[in-house]
């Protein structure tokens, strides 16, 4: 028999012998999970549990790594319809995701039927002792002990002089750095004001190492729990030994301190941690303090950190919007009584602020889920939840609904003007027994960073068009590097709408700053030919100025000709200023200094032509 012959009758059995086996593997967690349920499983919700023990994390994983994480919500929509309900086996587990207002307060606001149900991956990493592992009745104890002190008028008065001192402390220092990775530098700031509160530690050298540890600790927790070195599980559960090593020494000196009675300036959260007695008179031990803490800390930086990056960055790219909330805090500022600080009640007239924040916080939801069990079966929309099964809150699909916010992508805090969104619909800090208690710390802090921000300085992002990473939390990719800079007394920090003038057609479009891959493609389609015209390899960005003659907002224009002249709307500066430089042949981008008009031909009307190039210092 030829080998034609022996492929011809093999191939069909080989392929058919494929579909079997694939059929086989996806019926391998319905048999383990579905067929001890009963008639019950007739009641499961739609859905489909994936693969033997992987379930269905690869297309989870691969759509989040994508710039369209959505596209994994999606395809449950497509498949079954818009049921709010789905079932997946993610994260080791049989679980439901759901996606709707309804079903979200559901589970998080009725504790008879739910409870916390985090993978045991992400419970090895918190603590087993933290708020995620411990019984209903002591959670409420440690909730009610931990979360006063963190939470209401008083206790943040206490804070805010510290908070307000840290950020312009940083904001000045970022300033002299030149390019950072702002995201990391925010992330410190934000830890260092967590462990003012909970440990009154304020050694650089100590929180740089801690919060590093950190860092690793959270890109274990929304990884498969592979635990073999190489893999974000295994070096997660070696940072969660040495944080606890550092907590464990932190609870000893200070135990040992207070039976010497040496005074410390102030009381924080380990005090109260080792004061804390229940109604049996039973004190805290120390590995229940360091979880309590661990989680406290976690929580209490990485989510306030990303906000505040991505509030500035989202103003920065909102000329209007930065403009708007500058002058809600010039006008505060301008009430103030010189040498004054900022107030809390301040902060609380920082009506144009909060709507910037609610809406950073909707579209970011740096919170992708929260875990629970149920804790027997539960119906809901007519399906039955199984006892034991994991429980997903969607939170994104909830602040991504169109039919809550049209146009749900779109950054727009006016959205939130003279609206008070049903606590269903708005869930950056979830509902229930277990809504973040550090709430309104996380917008003080945020209030008090972009307060001062909005003030003095601006952002200028390395690379705007860098793509975003969405876990374990959405974050560019580069962690935001930029350069934080002062903006000059009576300068402006907002920046500007880009506009590119089409030579040809003569006809102006507008580019947000960020949407640099837009520009570029405007400009590419001015082109006939690239080759042939090396203009059309150079675009030039212009830094924003201020100039008198625009009405609302500086806008700066961007054209290129094949003699390197520059269309743009004219403006009165000698002050040297910046051009940002791509050149479409090395991808590179360079930022140059022209040392006032002297280097351009001021032409009629909005032209000015740039004739020497080579009067550019370059400046990288
Ligand atoms: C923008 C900032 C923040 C966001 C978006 C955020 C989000 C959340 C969410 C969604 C939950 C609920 C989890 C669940 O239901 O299982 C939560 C819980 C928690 N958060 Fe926050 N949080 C932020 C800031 C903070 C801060 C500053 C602290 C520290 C004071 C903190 C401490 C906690 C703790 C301890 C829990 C667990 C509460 C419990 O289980 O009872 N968070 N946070």
């Amino acid at each position: 028999m030829t080998e034609t012959v022996w492929i011809m009758m093999w191939l069909p059995l080989v392929v058919m012998g494929l579909f079997v086996l694939k059929w086989l593997l996806k019926r391998v967690n319905v048999w383990i999970y579905e067929s001890k349920l009963g008639e019950k499983r007739h009641y499961l919700p739609p859905g489909d549990l994936g693969w033997p023990f992987i379930g269905n994390m690869l297309p989870f994983l691969r759509a989040f790594k994508t710039s369209d994480p959505d596209s994994f919500i999606r395809t449950y929509i497509t498949r079954y319809g818009h049921n709010g309900v789905y079932k997946v086996h993610m994260f080791g587990n049989p679980s439901v995701i759901v996606t709707t207002p309804e079903t979200c307060r559901k589970v998080l606001t009725d504790d008879d039927c739910f409870q916390p149900g985090w993978p045991k991956s992400t419970m090895e990493l918190i603590g087993k002792k933290s708020f995620i592992g411990i019984s209903f009745e002591e959670h409420k104890r440690l909730r009610r002990l931990t979360a006063a002190p963190v939470n209401g008028h008083e206790a943040l008065s206490v804070y805010i002089k510290y908070i307000e001192e840290t950020v312009v402390t940083a904001l000045e220092n970022w300033s002299k750095m030149g390019e950072i990775e702002f995201l990391t530098h925010v992330r410190k700031l934000t830890f260092r004001i967590i462990m003012y509160i909970f440990m009154s530690t304020e050694s650089e050298h100590v929180m740089d190492a801690l919060e590093r540890e950190y860092t690793n600790l959270n890109y274990g927790v929304r990884a498969m729990a592979i635990n073999i070195p190489g893999f974000a599980y295994h070096k997660a559960l070696k940072a969660r030994k040495k944080l606890v090593a550092a907590f464990q020494s932190s609870v000893t000196n200070r135990r040992n301190q207070r039976k010497q009675n040496v005074s410390t300036n102030k009381k924080d959260m380990l005090d109260n941690l080792i004061e804390a007695k229940d109604e049996n008179g039973r004190t805290l031990e120390d590995e229940e303090i360091i979880d309590v803490l661990l989680m406290y800390l976690n929580a209490g930086h990485e989510s306030s950190g990303h906000t505040i990056m991505w509030a500035t960055i989202f103003l920065q790219e909102h000329p209007e919007i930065l403009q708007k909330a500058k002058e809600e805090q010039e006008r505060i500022v301008k009430k103030r009584a010189p040498g004054q600080s900022l107030t809390l009640k301040e902060t609380r007239e920082m009506e144009y602020l909060s709507q910037v924040i609610d809406e950073t916080l909707r579209v970011i939801t740096f919170s992708l889920t929260a875990f629970r069990e149920a804790k027997s079966d539960v119906q809901m929309n007519g399906y039955i939840i199984p006892k034991g099964w994991k429980v997903l809150t969607w939170f994104r699909d909830v602040h991504l609904d169109p039919e809550i916010y049209p146009d749900p992508k779109k950054f727009d805090p006016s959205r939130w003007e003279g609206y008070t969104p049903k606590a269903d619909t708005f869930l950056p800090f979830g509902l229930g027994s277990h809504l973040c208690p550090g709430n309104d710390l996380a917008k003080l802090e945020i209030s008090i960073f972009l307060h001062h921000f909005l003030l003095k300085y601006r952002v200028e992002r390395s690379n705007p068009g860098c793509p975003v990473m969405f876990l374990p939390h959405t974050r560019p990719k580069d962690n935001c590097l930029a350069r934080i800079t002062k903006t000059a007394p009576g300068a402006s920090n907002v920046d500007d709408m880009i506009v590119c003038f089409d030579l040809r057609s003569e006809k102006f479009s507008f580019v947000k700053p960020g949407e640099r891959g837009m520009l570029f493609e405007t400009l590419i389609n001015f082109q006939e030919d690239p080759e042939k015209h090396e203009w059309s390899k150079r675009i030039f960005i212009l830094p924003p100025l201020w100039t008198d003659t625009a009405p609302r907002k500086i806008l700066y224009f961007v054209g290129v000709t094949d003699t390197n002249e520059f269309v743009f709307k004219p403006f009165c500066s000698s002050e040297p200023f910046y051009v940002h430089y791509y050149n479409f042949v090395n991808k590179a981008i360079k930022r140059v200094e022209i040392q006032g008009m002297g280097a351009f031909e001021k032409a009629s009307g909005v032209r000015i032509f740039l004739n020497h190039v080579e009067d550019m210092k370059l400046m990288q």
